[in-house]
This record gives structure tokens, sequence and C-alpha cells, in this order.
């Protein structure tokens, strides 16, 4: 039997001790699901796209993918992906990126597939840079998946300085084509996801030569394989570079051409071109090749908060059915999740999953304006969402390890199992400090525009400031926290604004001092991404603001501002140190801030498993069944742990023999011999 209770699913057979928690809430799951997906319409289509994925057994894993070897894994992600793709057209509208993004992850998981970089990184960059032309020949193929594709920019020898890329292509005027090579062993690519072994084709990102002349990286499409036989064309050599931290579903490859010939037309060029006589035609932005990495960067907070989210739904749901120790009543245990320490560890990394979510959600819509713009030749916007999205994607990255780390060790000795999956969660977001622009290189791109801000600020042009970086140019004025947010949002004004300002000194008395512009600039890199994330933080702060207020649903509107003063609180103490240090910030106001903290964790302790229900994620998605042959036993929806922990170790491939080889080959004759 179902009851529904304000809308939360209660369900009979559920474990009896996340039914109470359900019970307990202050808010309707499914309203909460609209506020974090956006709209009532995306929430609805997730909840119907599920229920339809798990009435489809071949989108199910077919085995535990954990027990997989990586040979297996590509196989069985490759399965599903192709099964997927003939269901797609019935179960989504094909074209709502977010319903794409939905379906792959509820069949795929977490491991990767030799899709999804097709449609992340191959077609985006076909569709920004290629012009009308380079879509009619391409983009329908490759959109109804006639043609594979990846994106080759990374090489063995340089990934985040692009301008140092090795790979050539020089432009041949007798032959008006362009001829691809790689000089040396450091110029193989390396790193591109479905290059190993998928795809048929490559964005490849090479230095553009014309009459030796170098114009640095330029974009082009590049056939590899035989669209037949899928054998590397002559002049490629092309494989896996091999197992990783995470992502073995998929085979992120290599890639060397022998002075491989390409025709004119495959330079992308909707914004530059080479002409037949070789003449350069100059982009309207000297990064415009670069857009393509702005729109993935401004997608990972959104992405992020929703790994975060997923390792949270778990540690949170197991948290409420792990029975250990006692508080006060000595005749019963209680849950962990009573625990203040528990929730200090979990609570806040909640409060950061919602404020990821939502600062994505600006800053994806913050990318289209862009690009609508770009497309109209307007690149004025570049510049600010280039440095904003480099803060946005090291802040998120590094916070969202941190809070699926501490959703790991919430789990105790079952969170190190992988029957908790959450350690697959962990390496799988984890990339995301290094993918799409090291974390340390992007602040350091954040932080040029913060000093020259500064600059501004300083010449006494606080009116040039855009409107990101206006509080630069704030004077200060002491804040009384118990106002509420916006006092919040002042402190930690100052808090930044004093960073870039003694980051922006240094580097200037460095330089006084004659050292170098370059030197000086090293010797301040650690005080500059110091302001770098807090400049991100803030701006992550006010976006969690704007969206609470922005709500009209009142029991939906207290929750989130308990969760949105927890998250202003935990945040300022963590940078309580910088306004300490001035006495912006006195140490009253500290002992405010902690105990605002504590109170916020008891608010939110009866909302804590219906807050992570809201993100709607199915079992099928967190792989938390053990029917279906899926495996995360954890955060299972029905909090049914311990015996499908029993079943999971029985289904372990070892299980199934009472004695293995291991025994029988050397332990055995080592204790024999032991005897004698
Ligand atoms: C529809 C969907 C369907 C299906 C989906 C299928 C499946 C999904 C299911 C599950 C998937 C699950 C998970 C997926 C999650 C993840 C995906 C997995 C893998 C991700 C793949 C990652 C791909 C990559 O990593 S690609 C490679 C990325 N590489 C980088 O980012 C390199 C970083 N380096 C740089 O960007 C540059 O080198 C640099 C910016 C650091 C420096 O450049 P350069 O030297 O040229 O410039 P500078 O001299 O430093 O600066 C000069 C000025 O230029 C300005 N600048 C720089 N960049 C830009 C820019 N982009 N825009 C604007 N301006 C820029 C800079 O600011 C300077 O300005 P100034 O005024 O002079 O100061
Ligand atoms: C899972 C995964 C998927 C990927 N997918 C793709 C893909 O599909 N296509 C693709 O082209 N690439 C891909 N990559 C490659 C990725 O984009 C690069 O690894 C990334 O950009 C970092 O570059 P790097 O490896 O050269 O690191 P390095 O730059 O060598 O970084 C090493 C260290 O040097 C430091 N460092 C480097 N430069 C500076 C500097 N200027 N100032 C201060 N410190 C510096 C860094 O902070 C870091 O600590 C992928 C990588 C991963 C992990």
């Amino acid at each position: 039997m179902t009851m529904v209770f304000l809308n939360k699913e209660i369900r009979d057979g559920d474990n009896p001790d996340l039914t109470e928690e359900r019970k307990t809430a202050t808010f309707d799951t499914n309203k909460m699901a609209e506020v974090i997906y956006g709209s009532e319409k995306l929430a609805r289509r997730r909840r119907e796209i599920s229920q339809a994925v798990s009435l489809i057994p071949e989108l199910a894993d077919s085995k535990p993918l954990p027990f997989l070897s990586r040979n297996e894994k590509i196989l069985e992600s490759t399965r599903k992906v192709t099964a997927l793709n003939e269901h797609l057209p019935r179960l989504i509208n094909m074209n709502d990126e977010d319903e794409a993004w939905h379906i792959h992850s509820e069949v795929i998981g977490f491991e990767g597939n030799p899709l999804a970089l097709h449609h992340s990184l191959f077609i985006p960059p076909l569709v920004i840079q290629g012009s009308d032309e380079q879509h009619e020949k391409w983009l329908g193929r490759a959109k109804r998946r006639e043609i594979i594709g990846c994106y080759a920019q990374t090489e063995l020898g340089h990934g985040s300085n692009i301008r140092k890329l090795e790979t050539t292509a020089t432009y041949s005027l007798s032959t008006q084509e362009f001829i691809l090579h790689t000089p040396t062993i450091n110029a193989l690519k390396w790193w591109p996801g479905a290059l190993g072994k998928s795809s048929n084709h490559a964005v490849v990102v090479a230095s553009l030569i014309i009459k030796e002349q170098n114009y640095g990286p330029h974009l082009f499409m590049v056939q590899i394989r035989d669209e037949q036989s899928h054998e590397p064309l002559p002049g490629i050599a092309v494989g896996d570079i091999g197992p990783k931290m995470a992502f073995n579903g998929a085979d992120n490859g290599f890639l060397g051409f022998n002075n491989f010939r390409i025709p004119r037309g495959n330079l992308l060029n909707r914004h530059c071109n080479v002409e037949v006589d070789g003449t350069y035609v100059r982009p309207p932005h000297d990064k415009m090749n670069y857009a393509g990495m702005i729109r993935v960067r401004s997608r990972m907070a959104a992405e992020q908060g929703t790994f975060m989210a997923q390792a949270l739904t778990i540690a949170v749901r197991y948290s409420a059915v792990r029975r250990q120790g006692f508080l006060e009543n000595k005749s019963q245990e209680v849950k962990v999740l009573d625990y203040q320490t528990q929730q200090h560890r979990l609570f806040p990394a909640i409060a950061r999953s919602y404020a990821f979510i939502f600062c994505g959600f600006e800053t994806i819509q913050k990318y289209e304006t862009l690009q609508n713009e770009m497309n109209s030749g307007n690149v004025s916007l570049m510049a600010d969402l280039h440095a904003l999205t480099s803060g946005i994607k090291s802040v998120v990255t590094y916070q969202t390890g941190e809070g699926i780390e501490q959703a790991r060790m919430a789990c105790g000795g079952h969170g190190y199992s992988m029957a908790s999956y959450i350690s697959e969660i962990y390496g799988c977001a984890i990339g995301g400090c290094t993918y799409e622009g090291e974390n340390m290189v992007m602040l350091l791109q954040l932080a040029r525009y913060l000093v020259k801000s500064v600059e501004l600020a300083m010449r006494g042009k606080p009116g040039d400031l855009g409107p990101m970086v206006a509080y630069l140019a704030y004077p200060d004025i002491k804040v009384d926290l118990v106002t509420g947010p916006e006092a919040y949002v002042k402190m930690f004004q100052h808090i930044s604004k004093r960073q870039s300002i003694k980051a922006t000194e240094k580097f200037h008395r460095k330089m006084e001092s004659g050292v170098s512009r370059d030197e000086a600039w090293n010797q301040c890199a650690v005080e500059l991404t110091r302001a770098s994330r807090l400049h991100t933080r803030l701006y992550i702060i006010e976006t969690f603001i704007r969206r609470v207020d922005s709500i009209e649903d009142l029991s939906i509107k207290m929750v989130l501002t308990d969760l949105m003063n927890l998250h202003l609180n935990y945040e300022l103490l963590d940078v309580a140190s910088y306004a300490l240090e001035d006495g912006f910030m006195s140490s009253t106001q500290m002992g405010f801030i902690k105990n605002q903290l504590y109170s916020s964790l008891e608010k939110i302790r009866p909302n804590a498993v219906s807050l992570v229900d809201s993100f709607q994620f199915s079992d099928l998605q967190l792989r938390s069944n053990l029917l279906n042959f899926l495996f995360q036993v954890l955060g299972r929806r029905d909090g049914h742990v311990y015996q499908n922990l029993f079943e999971w170790a029985k289904s372990s491939p070892l299980n199934q023999t009472e004695v293995l080889p291991s025994v029988t080959q050397y332990l055995k004759p080592m204790m024999e011999k032991a005897k004698l």
C-alpha cells in the first residue's frame, strides 16, 4: 500500500526508520524538485523518464558493474547506450538537452560510455565553430549517430598551455589541404574520451601554420577511422591509454598523425578562415577557439552539484537507518544522523549541492546569452564569462570532492565498500578538478581578471567595473550579521575585496622591486588563487540568495531559507580568519556565526532525508536495487540495507566457489610445507 503524505510517497514495506523521516518533513518533495530542476515540467519529465526506463529490461545493468573487468565495462556501457539509442525518440524530446542528460545518467551511471563526449564535446564545438555549410555536412550525421566523435585537444606533453600544443596543421597552397602532423611523442593527443576505440571522427585542436607563420590553436574536423571497417585510416595511430581512477567504461585515447591530409574545408570556420590563397581571416575575439571550453565549464556547477547530491542521498538515507550508540534513551540506539558531528559532516554539503545547482542554472543561462551574442558577432561578454566560469569550475569541483569524501566517511566501514558506490561517484566527480582546465590554472585565469579590476578601482575608475566585481570599489562599512543575508554578503564582499587588493598590491610591490611580471605573478600565485576562491564563493552565495528570494511557495521557502542560512554561516566561518585579521569581524560575531550554524543543523535535521529525496534520483540512477543486478546498497530508497549487503557479498564472484585457486596453489602448499 502507498500512502501519500504532502505528496511525499510513504510506502509500506520501506524501512520504518526512513518512513518516519519522510513523515517529519515540512514540505512537499515534488515541489522542491520543481525548484531544484527549474520547472514543474522538467521535474515531472525526469520522473516520467525514470519510470519509463525502469520498465525496459535491456536498459538495466546486466551485471553489478564493480565486478566487471575493463573490457566488460566498455562492452556493457556500449550495449546500454546503443540499446538506449533505439528507445530515445520515444522516451525523450530529442531537442531537450536536460532530458538527454537525465536519461543517459539513468541508464549509464557514472562509468562513462562511448557517446558521452560525442554529445558534450564533439557536437557543441561543431555547432559553435562550424559554418552553416559545415553543419550541413556533419551535424545531421553526428546527431543521428551515423558517425561518432570526440574532442582531441590535450597532448602527452601539454594540456593546460594550449598555445604550446605541438600538433601542427600546415596549409598546403598547392593542394589546398591541411597536413596534420605529430612531430614528437609528446605531441600525441592524450586523454580525449571515446577516442581510443570508439570514435571514427574527432574535432582536433592543432596549431595552424600558413607560410611558416603559426596562428595558434584551431579546430579541425578529422575522420580518423574507416566508416566501414572501423580500422584507423592510413597516417593515423590511435588507441586506448589504459585504466583510470574512474570512467573505466570509457576509452580515453591517444592519437598521432603522420602527415595526414584533410581538405581546406575541414577547418571549422564560422568565425575564422584560411582562404584558398592562404590568407588568414581573423576571428572577432582572439580566444574564439576556446569558446567551447567556456560552454563545458558553464555546465560544471550543476553537473558537480548533482554528483555531490547523489553521494549525499546515499549517505543521508543510510545515516537514517544506521543505528549505533546512545544519546539520552539507553533502551534504543540512535540513528547516526542524530549526532551533531554527522549533521555537520553532511548538511553543509547538502546546502552546497543546492547552491551549486542553483548557481549552475544561472551560469548555463549566461552561456546561452553569450552564445546568442556571439552568433550575432558580439564577443564583449566572453571575458567576463571566461573569468566567472574559470572560478566556478575550480571551486565547485574541489568542494564537491570534499563533500563526496565526507559522505563516504559518514557511512563508516560500509562507505569504503564498493557496495556504497561512493568511491565511483568520487572518481567521476574529482576528474573535474583536472579536466576542462586544471583548477589552479583556471583560478589564475580568474585572478588576472580580478587584478585588472582592482587596478581599475585603484585608478579611480569604479564606473568601469562590471557588475560582478563592482564590490571591489565599495567602501568598508561594518555590518551587523543579525540583520540577515545581506549583511553576510557585505562581510564576504569585504573579505574578497581585501584579499584581491592585498594580492594585487603584493604583485605590484614585487614588480616595483625589479622582479619581472611573470616571476612576480608566480611569487604571488597562492595569494591570487585565494582571491579567486573567495570571489567565486561570494558569487555562489549571491546566486543562492537570489534563488531563495524568488520562491513563492512558503513551505519550500522556509526550508530553503534554513539551508541557505546554514550555507552562509558555514561559508563565512570557513573564511572568518580573513575578516578577524583586520578587525572587520569581532570575536563576538564569530561566536554568533557558530551558534547560528549549530541551530541551522537542528532545524534541518527533520527535513534532511526529504531534502535529498527531493533530488528524485531513482534507484536505477543510484544503482541501488539488487534485484535488477544493481548493487549500490546503502542509499536504497526503501532503506533495506543489511539484508542487501549480505546479498551483495554472496553475489561476489569470489563466493561462487568455496576454495579459490589462490588457496590450492599457494596457501595450502605453504601451510603443508610449514608442517614438515
Ligand atoms: C545531450 C547530452 C546527451 C548525452 C549525454 C551523454 C552522456 C552523459 C551521461 C553521463 C556523463 C556523466 C558524466 C559526464 C561528466 C563529465 C564528462 C567527462 C569528461 C570531461 C571531458 C573533459 C574534456 C577536456 O578536458 S577538453 C580539454 C580542456 N582543456 C583545457 O581546459 C585547457 C586549459 N587551458 C586553457 O584554457 C588556456 O590555455 C588558458 C586559458 C589557461 C590560457 O590560454 P592562453 O595562454 O591562450 O591565454 P593567456 O595568455 O593566459 O590569456 C590571454 C587572454 O585571453 C583570455 N582568455 C583565455 N581564455 C579565454 C576564453 N576561453 N575566453 C575569453 N578569454 C580568454 C585571458 O583571460 C587573457 O585575457 P587578458 O585580458 O589578457 O587578461
Ligand atoms: C577524466 C579526464 C577526461 C579528459 N577528457 C579529455 C578530452 O575529452 N579531451 C581532451 O582534449 N582532454 C581531456 N582531458 C585532459 C585534460 O583536459 C587535461 O589533463 C587538463 O586540461 C590538465 O592539463 P595537464 O594534464 O596538462 O595538466 P598540467 O598542466 O601538466 O598540470 C600539472 C600541474 O601543473 C600545474 N600547472 C600547470 N600550468 C600551470 C601554471 N601556468 N601555473 C600554475 N600551475 C600550473 C597544475 O596546477 C598541476 O598542479 C581529460 C582529462 C581527464 C582527467
